[in-house]
């Protein structure tokens, strides 16, 4: 799930047309830049056109500006959209969780052992079941309790936090609180949320146990960005376990357990690595 922390990454999109490939391909050549990845769809039903590449300087002296500059000219004439991340980068993250600690846990060992290239500023819960657990990560937790009557002064507490600590991911993992619609703008391309099923299969509360009801022989998990509509939010990466007729609801919860924790590492590692494009309320996802 990590990746080479000398490769740049030059992430585009645009309307359909033809050179689309060559104008990023041919400006990277010129640039001495050489192409250790590349990947591109053209959505024929909309006209759309997508384009990932990572890269390596080969010459001494790499000016950033200046090949940003310079590749927006190009682009511009393409009416291209682009995003230029450098190598190492470690994006500024709030988690939010709930009681679940199995997601936190497994986030917390990839950022404790680099595999997920995220610097952690808080994290932040309704409950204090989780303080040991970023404490002993030397993390600040913010315990921040919710009533009905709390709910908005609440998310005002976590609005602050997220802008103090400048944070640009939100990661809310196994965070079982809807969030207001102005939160949903405020952090909208940059809140991902794991919810245990397989969306749009049994949104809401107590998944698994609706499953069960079902009789399902797979269960699932879905990493998606939050949005307005609960559980709707663009879908960027899902997984599923096999289950039977053996298995009661605590135990569908339990081998849900391990899915959720990897789809939802999947899912930021897929973020921070720009391999998600946002297009006609789904998502063009380069995967690895
Ligand atoms: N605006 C959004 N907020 C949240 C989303 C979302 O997609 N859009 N996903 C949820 C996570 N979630 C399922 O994955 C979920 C969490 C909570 C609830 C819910 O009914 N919560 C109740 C309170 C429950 C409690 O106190 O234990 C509520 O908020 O009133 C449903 C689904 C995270 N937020």
């Amino acid at each position: 799930m990590s990746r080479m922390s000398d490769t740049w990454i030059l992430a585009a999109q645009c309307p359909s047309r033809l050179g689309t490939v060559d104008v990023v391909t041919r400006f990277l050549k010129e640039q001495q830049c050489y192409i250790t990845e590349l990947n591109s769809f053209d959505d024929r039903h909309g006209g759309r056109f997508f384009i990932r590449a990572e890269f390596r300087p080969e010459r001494d002296v790499f000016h950033e500006e200046s090949f940003h500059a310079d590749f927006a000219a190009r682009a511009s004439e393409f009416d291209m959209q682009f995003e230029l991340t450098p190598p190492g980068k470690r994006t500024g993250t709030v988690i939010l969780v709930s009681k679940a600690d199995h997601c936190l846990n497994d986030l917390l060992y990839r950022y404790r052992t680099g595999q997920l290239p995220l610097d952690i500023r808080a994290v932040i819960s309704n409950h204090p079941d989780l303080e040991p657990l970023a404490t002993w990560h030397g993390l600040p937790y913010h315990y921040l309790p919710i009533s009905p009557e709390t709910k908005l002064e609440q998310e005002a507490q976590v609005r602050k936090i997220i802008a103090d600590t400048d944070a640009e991911l939100v990661v809310l993992a196994r965070y079982m609180q809807v969030l207001s619609p102005d939160m949903c703008e405020l952090l909208a391309g940059r809140a991902i949320n794991i919810h245990h099923s397989l969306l749009p299969g049994f949104k809401g509360a107590k998944p698994y146990h609706q499953a069960y009801e079902k009789g399902v022989k797979l269960v699932g998990a879905t990493a998606h960005y939050i949005n307005n509509d609960l559980d709707e939010g663009p879908i960027i990466a899902q997984g599923v376990e096999p289950v039977d007729h053996t298995h009661y609801p605590e135990d569908l919860v339990a081998k849900g357990r391990d899915i959720e924790c990897l789809t939802l590492a999947r899912a930021i590692s897929y973020h921070l690595e720009r391999r998600v494009f946002f297009y006609s309320g789904r998502t063009v996802v380069f995967g690895n």
